[in-house]
């Protein structure tokens, strides 16, 4: 561990049991001061325990860790994904005016001839001048997994009130359940299927998309023409029958999870339509811009990074919710559960060397106000503190309903205060006194009264969730995430832990099947008898 990481620690350690709210009876202008911005979004990290001295030396550590020169890097195109030696450039799929080489060559061209042929193809598909074999196409299934799933789906229901395409449903699973229930109510004859999937050979994605195949052959003459491929495998696309004016192909140093932006975006562009779609990029790479120019200690992303960094590897608490109060980021968190879990979930540094600091924390969450009737019980009063990162936009989209969305931002901005200032047991006391008990029964009840407090969060702002603003927070925990990866010392964006149980599940289907038996362990074998007793 190096000489900062002690620092942080013995920092953290020499705070003791001070509290949060002592530090702004310390600074009065703790709230400005914590409260770092990027192009109308607002992050308030001062309900944290990060004093000044922390967040001096939180910055160190990034400039120490090399954050700024890796940065460039990434953006200049070189080969930082060492492990599978590819450059990570979902950044240029969103600048589409910029220029950026890899192995001397611009990429740009390209990307930008895929951009308009996606933007002409959706075009044609909202205003009906492409159609299905039954007529004009009135839905649309995104056949994908992972990335290929999580950020269309994520964005999609995000820009539901800019939603004016045809109606877009997504199956991932390869449960048939899946694909069952979304197939059902249908009509074959006028749904487009997309089939998102980088590699073309992921089990899941191609079993769904015979399936539909299968679907769509029992109502048309020529299934394949009603699907559209999105995938660096270009020549498994034409296997597979798709013919190549409906394939937009990418590039290898797209990672599956920072995909979104190209063209397998294609589901959320039907959906909103190009021009939203281009609102979206624009707000990607306005945070990219930020997250380039803005120094450390006033940029976005980084701070961001560093308030992960504090929680999770100096205070060692082994989660981080994400609580939107925003019922249309309803998937934000499971799409951030990928984005962060699998790009810092890694127990070696790129050199292969065992990490010295904790990877990673669990992420989670869901909607406020929901999870407020759920799990914020342990939140508030459970043993071990979860830091919340709060997300709230000031306006909904529901002029008719302000009073709901003043309803839903008082309830965002009350959780933060309760888990901040808590309830001490004498104020609990004072609460019993009140209704009435005395003695003994009196204190058992106020103790179970008592909230702790001092427990951290912070607060996303941003004015609207319009397509431009979507970009900009997408970018920015992209970067969140990236940034991390870069003071932990690993590689964000290779994922060879899925590797190992997709190997073993095809060894264990023929095991299922009954086709094959022996070479698992005996719990493994006797749940596969026991499945194959079941199944008769
Ligand atoms: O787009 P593909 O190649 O089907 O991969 C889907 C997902 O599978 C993974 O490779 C591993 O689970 C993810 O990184 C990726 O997003």
């Amino acid at each position: 561990m190096s000489d900062i990481w002690n620092r942080l620690s013995a920092h953290r350690k020499a705070q003791g049991d001070r509290r949060i709210d002592a530090l702004f009876a310390e600074d009065t202008d703790r709230a400005a001061a914590c409260t770092t911005r990027a192009d109308g979004v607002v992050f308030d990290w001062s309900k944290t325990m990060i004093d000044k001295d922390a967040r001096d030396l939180l910055i160190q550590l990034a400039r120490d860790r090399g954050v700024e020169a890796q940065r460039d890097a990434m953006f200049a195109g070189e080969r930082i994904n060492e492990t599978e030696g590819r450059a990570v450039l979902h950044t240029a799929l969103r600048n589409l005016s910029g220029s950026v080489t890899v192995d001397g060559q611009d990429v740009m061209p390209a990307v930008r001839e895929t951009h308009a042929r996606m933007s002409d193809f959706a075009r044609q598909v909202r205003d009906g001048s492409f159609m299905g074999q039954g007529g004009r196409i009135t839905d649309v299934v995104n056949i994908g997994i992972g990335g290929s799933d999580l950020g269309p789906y994520m964005a999609v229901l995000a820009l539901a009130p800019y939603h004016d395409g045809p109606r877009t449903h997504f199956v991932s699973n390869v449960d048939g359940a899946d694909i069952a229930d979304t197939l059902k109510g249908l009509n074959p004859a006028k749904t487009l299927v997309i089939v998102a999937s980088k590699t073309f050979t992921t089990i899941e994605t191609m079993t769904n998309a015979r399936t539909a195949r299968d679907w769509m052959a029992g109502s048309v003459d020529d299934p394949a023409a009603q699907f559209v491929a999105l995938s660096s495998a270009v020549k498994m696309t034409a296997d597979f029958g798709i013919d190549g004016t409906r394939v937009f192909g990418f590039e290898d140093w797209v990672g599956g999870r920072y995909s979104v932006w190209g063209p397998i975006g294609l589901s959320l562009m039907l959906a909103v339509g190009p021009e939203r779609f281009d609102e979206f990029l624009a707000g990607g790479a306005a945070m990219d811009a930020h997250f380039r120019t803005a120094p450390l200690d006033r940029n976005l992303p980084v701070l961001l990074a560093l308030v992960g960094i504090w929680h999770h590897q100096v205070c060692g608490y082994p989660t981080r919710a994400v609580l939107p109060y925003d019922n249309r980021l309803l998937r934000l968190p499971a799409y951030l559960q990928q984005l962060e879990m699998e790009s810092n979930g890694k127990r070696v540094a790129m050199d292969g060397s065992d990490l010295t600091v904790a990877s990673g924390p669990v992420v989670w969450g869901e909607p406020g106000t929901n999870g407020q009737h759920a799990f914020y019980q342990l939140i508030h009063q459970g043993t071990t503190p979860v830091p919340c990162e709060f997300i709230l936009a000031a306006k909904g989209h529901e002029p008719d309903l302000a009073h709901h969305h003043i309803l839903l931002a008082a309830n965002c901005l009350a959780q933060s205060e309760a888990l901040m200032r808590g309830r001490s047991l004498d104020e609990a006391r004072a609460l019993m006194q009140a209704k009435g008990l005395q003695g003994p029964e009196l204190e058992r009840q106020a103790r179970h009264r008592v909230f702790p407090g001092n427990r951290p969060s912070t607060t996303l702002l941003i004015e609207q969730l319009t397509p431009f603003v979507l970009g900009q927070i997408v970018a920015l925990y992209e970067h969140r995430v990236f940034v991390e990866g870069v003071i932990l010392g690993i590689n964000s964006f290779d994922q060879w832990g899925v590797e190992l149980g997709k190997e073993l599940a095809l060894k264990v289907e023929p095991l299922l099947k009954g086709d094959a038996s022996g070479g698992h362990d005996a719990s493994t074998e006797a749940l596969a008898a026991e499945i194959r007793a079941l199944r008769g």
